[in-house]
């Protein structure tokens, strides 16, 4: 049974609205790509880092990520297109029960800790019967269903509701399935798991740390930046 590790990184980021697509800004003087790529790469447990990206990507090749030795896709218009496209890939690869860890290129803040209770929650699938898990945190903030007009229309009850963040990891061929299917039936999913809740799989959260950010809108970067600089100050990253 082999580990696999597939990195998102074809979208646009047009949230953040930078002057390229947010994995190839500059974080601590390597690109986001750079960090999250290296990150799995440094882990002996995965056989192989594959990085899903756009047709018409013209900086991959020109950055710092270009050295590295992963495999390249070609990923698709969404981000569950993207991860699927990587998923063909190790098709003939990867066997049914290999392990595929999937992790947005847009959050290169992961530590290893948070990592480590991942594969330390896998080895109780088999015997508590779960397809697989995500790491989330609990949602903290009392949140709002805002109308077109900017006017709360409701509040939402927060009670056990969580974030998903990624990586999100399970069975090559169970995720394999279910993202086909969620895809041929239209679902739009947003991560693995919605695929494969959808396809009647039970999956687990694993409480991971909150300063594992996602890249995505309005101030994120600096935030990102000095969450990378304490990390390193902590000792948890070189
Ligand atoms: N067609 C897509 C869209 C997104 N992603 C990747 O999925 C991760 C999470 O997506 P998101 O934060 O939404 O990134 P973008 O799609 O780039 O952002 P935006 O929605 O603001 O354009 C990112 O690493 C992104 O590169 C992808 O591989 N393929
Ligand atoms: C996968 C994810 O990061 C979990 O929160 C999130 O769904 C990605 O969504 P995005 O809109 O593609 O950023």
């Amino acid at each position: 049974m082999r580990c696999w590790a597939i990195i998102p990184a074809a979208g646009s980021g047009s949230r953040l609205g930078a002057d390229r697509p947010k994995q190839y800004l500059s974080l601590h003087g390597a690109t986001v790509l750079f960090h999250t790529l290296s990150f799995f790469l440094a882990d002996s447990r995965f056989s192989q880092v594959l990085v899903a990206l756009a047709a018409d990507d013209q900086l991959f090749r020109h950055s710092d990520a270009a050295a590295l030795p992963v495999q390249t896709v070609v990923g698709g218009d969404t981000r569950h297109a993207s991860v699927l496209a990587a998923l063909r890939a190790l098709q003939g690869r990867a066997e049914d029960h290999d392990w595929v860890f999937v992790h947005d290129a847009a959050r290169p803040l992961l530590l290893a800790s948070d990592l480590q209770q991942l594969f330390t929650t896998l080895k109780d699938a088999e015997t508590e019967n779960f397809a697989g898990a995500i790491l989330a945190v609990p949602v903290a903030d009392t949140l709002k269903r805002v109308a077109n007009d900017g006017t709360i229309e409701a509040t939402v009850d927060r009670q056990g509701l969580w974030r998903a963040m990624t990586p999100q990891v399970f069975r090559f061929q169970a995720l394999l399935t279910a993202l086909i299917s969620s895809e041929s039936r239209a679902i739009a999913v947003t991560d693995e798991a919605s695929a494969m809740e959808a396809a009647g799989h039970t999956v687990r959260i694993v409480r991971g740390r909150d300063d594992n950010i996602k890249i995505t809108q309005g101030q994120d970067l600096m935030i990102a930046e000095q969450i990378f600089a304490w990390q390193r100050q902590q000792g948890w990253r070189d």
